[in-house]
């Protein structure tokens, strides 16, 4: 488990990252969401321990991790330029990773380099963004580290890529307890991967949630009231987190399992009721809006 207590981060007068406190359960994939500039990348770099937090603590396995072999050890961190040396192939970083981490899984690399139609003795240098990224996906996936920290890693790469590396996720993390941590700015580049979100905005911590528990315990509901009374008692006991009304047609975004909605307004008379179902996006936007945030513009665009 990674454990962030109370991190803040100023570079000079810029707080990048301020007071987050963010729990990174095992055998779940965590999304790490916000703008740009929202102080993802420096919550990364100091889960790696590549850079020290100005306040807090920052724990992997219970292992402080800043300045700490043991605890870098279960990190593997790809930037959201991911670094390769200058002129090196994937046969020279292969060696490189395998010197740093002792459980590199060679075979492993090789196959999947196969798989994705990378050349191995070809210069990363010559390849396209999206090859580096997934370079540095199988660098990181065979070095056998428990955590797996991806910058920006999964934008832009291209759905059978996306479908590919999930696969792998999943079949590591079954087979060895994998956990990877993606960095994104974009809600759409993760929801697909991601079973837990942590949305990050202006260096804090808005929510941090299940995506299962999100979509189950949020509901929208369309309803005409057969009159004021059943109105009054419709509205009534309803946990309402959005409500439009036009004409005599309600939605309402209401929180509680699609049971418990149901069965309350089966008690109440009305003329239409229809419970559906709500996308990832309508969930966030109406997460955010009861804390005062119109995400829209920020992470759907
Ligand atoms: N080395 C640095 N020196 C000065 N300021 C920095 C440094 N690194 C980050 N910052 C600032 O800290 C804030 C958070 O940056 P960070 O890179 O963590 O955000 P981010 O959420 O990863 O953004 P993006 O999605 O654009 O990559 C920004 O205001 C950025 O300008």
């Amino acid at each position: 488990m990674i454990e962030i207590n109370n991190v803040s981060k100023a570079f000079e007068d810029i707080l990048a990252v301020d007071d987050v406190s963010v729990t990174m359960k095992e055998d779940t994939v965590f999304g790490l969401i916000g703008t740009n500039g929202a102080g993802k990348s420096t919550v990364l770099r100091m889960v790696a321990g590549v850079m020290k937090a100005d306040k807090g603590t920052i724990s992997v396995d219970g292992i402080s991790v800043y300045d700490n072999i043991g605890a870098k050890e279960r990190v593997f961190f790809i930037a959201d330029e991911p670094y390769f040396f200058a002129n090196s192939t994937a046969v020279e970083m292969e060696k490189y990773f395998s010197t740093i981490y002792k459980e590199f899984n060679r075979n492993d690399f090789y196959t999947y380099m196969e798989n994705f139609g990378l050349d191995k003795k070809r210069k990363i240098n010559t390849f396209s963004k999206g090859m580096k990224k997934q370079l540095a996906l199988l660098c990181g996936i065979c070095s056998r580290s428990k955590y797996l920290l991806c910058d920006e890693t999964f934008d832009g790469l291209d759905p059978v890529m996306r479908q590919g590396i999930k696969s792998i996720f999943a079949k590591e993390m079954e087979s060895r307890g994998l956990t990877p941590v993606i960095a994104s700015h974009n809600l759409r580049e993760l929801e697909d991967i991601c079973d837990h979100v942590g949305l990050l905005h202006k260096g804090g911590v808005l929510l941090s949630k299940d995506l299962e528990d999100m979509k189950c315990n949020i509901q929208k509901v369309q309803c005409v009231f057969k009159d004021e009374e059943s109105e009054k008692k419709g509205l009534e006991g309803l946990q309402i987190m959005k409500e439009e009304k036009r004409g005599s047609l309600y939605t309402l975004t209401v929180r509680g399992n699609r049971e418990q909605t149901i069965s309350h307004f089966s008690t109440v008379d009305t003329i239409f009721f229809e419970a559906l179902p709500l996308s990832l996006e309508e969930i966030f936007i109406s997460e955010t809006e009861v804390v005062g945030y119109d995400i829209k513009k920020l992470i759907l665009s």
